[in-house]
């Protein structure tokens, strides 16, 4: 069944814009026992009532809430994601509607926002937004974080410029940004490629003027009934490699290698990643497990895949989206490619 579609605020002020907010969980929508637990809480914040706690939102914008999910973004599916990417398209379609919120957990939310950033066919902008402390507790950061969001969705600066994440006064594009600290607040943004803009006393201020990521690829997913099944494999020392023929067993796809160093991989992984792909034809590609930079392409692994900038949690939805999309190796390697941006 389709979520509703709800008016928030009383009436509708004409001549402002129009934002609609898709709940769909998080920590911002989640209460804890104590106002000083920052874990242990449950998300059962409707969309509804996030925005009755932020009254001054409704001097921003006018507001509507579509409710996805209410879940922690751990339980985050791509069957979710899909019907959430599949929504935004349709809302930005409307010519009433100027952009959109997506509230979600933080952990999760790079790969989310990332999947949209692929597959929103609009300039319109479209905002991810967290918190890293739940509603409940003392100096919660949600709050400030939805308003700015819904400020920059509304803006018309922000348009052309990709999916953008607003958190902790920063604003980052999806592309791009990561979670970088598993507690604190100011936890998103990016390392090397830096920020977008900054909110300075409440108004979204860019750096540079509207522009894309080099190699961002668009997929349209409007008629795709699911993403197939990418795993991804950590490596590490004394790894078991036997679980990449597991992962090909079970159904994989593709597998993201997440691989030490630059994309290195031992010589045992090695081995089996290639006999697999022999076996099975399923695309590899490979990534780094150091936190930032690129895995770079090797003359003498040709059949397996640098994901260049990309982690393994974004390359394996880059994967995802080049396959249901029915891209071949070569195509899917030529994909790839472009995100290095010219480093070769
Ligand atoms: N800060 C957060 O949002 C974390 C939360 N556990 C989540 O849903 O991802």
């Amino acid at each position: 069944m389709e979520p509703e579609r709800l008016h928030l605020g009383s009436c509708r002020q004409p001549g402002r814009p129009n934002v609609t907010i898709f709940g769909t969980g998080g920590t911002i929508a989640s209460q804890a026992k104590t106002t000083t637990a920052l874990s242990g809480y449950q998300a059962n914040l409707s969309i509804q009532s996030l925005v009755d706690s932020v009254s001054e939102l409704l001097d921003v914008a006018n507001l509507w809430g579509i409710q996805v999910s209410n879940i922690l973004s751990k339980d985050m599916s791509a069957a979710i994601a899909l019907q959430l990417s599949k929504a935004v398209n349709a809302e930005l379609s409307r010519p009433d509607v100027d952009g959109v919120v997506v509230t979600h957990g933080t952990d999760t939310l790079e790969e989310t926002a990332f999947l949209l950033d692929l597959t929103i066919q609009s300039d319109k902008p479209v905002v991810f937004v967290g918190s890293m402390r739940p509603a409940s507790a003392l100096s919660a950061d949600g709050p400030m974080n939805l308003f700015q969001a819904v400020i920059l969705a509304a803006s018309k600066e922000a348009r052309g410029r990709g999916t953008l994440i607003a958190m902790n006064n920063r604003i980052g594009a999806a592309w791009n940004t990561n979670k970088n600290h598993a507690n604190a607040p100011d936890s998103f943004y990016s390392v090397d490629e830096g920020q977008v803009g900054f909110f300075v006393s409440q108004r979204p201020t860019f750096y540079f003027g509207p522009s894309l990521p080099l190699g961002r690829t668009v997929f349209d997913v409007s008629a795709c009934p699911a993403l197939p099944q990418v795993d991804i494999m950590f490596g590490h020392q004394d790894w078991n490699v036997e679980l990449i023929r597991a992962s090909a067993a079970t159904g994989a796809r593709g597998i993201v290698f997440n691989n030490v160093g630059d994309g290195s991989w031992s010589e045992s992984a090695k081995g089996v990643a290639h006999e697999v792909f022999r076996e099975k034809g399923i695309p590899m590609v490979y990534s780094r497990r150091a936190h930032s930079g690129y895995a770079v392409q090797r003359d003498d692994d040709e059949w397996a895949i640098a994901s260049g900038p990309l982690p393994p949690q974004k390359a394996r939805i880059l994967l995802q989206l080049t396959i249901q999309a029915g891209h071949d190796f070569e195509e899917i390697k030529e994909i790839f490619t472009r995100t290095w941006g010219g480093a070769r």
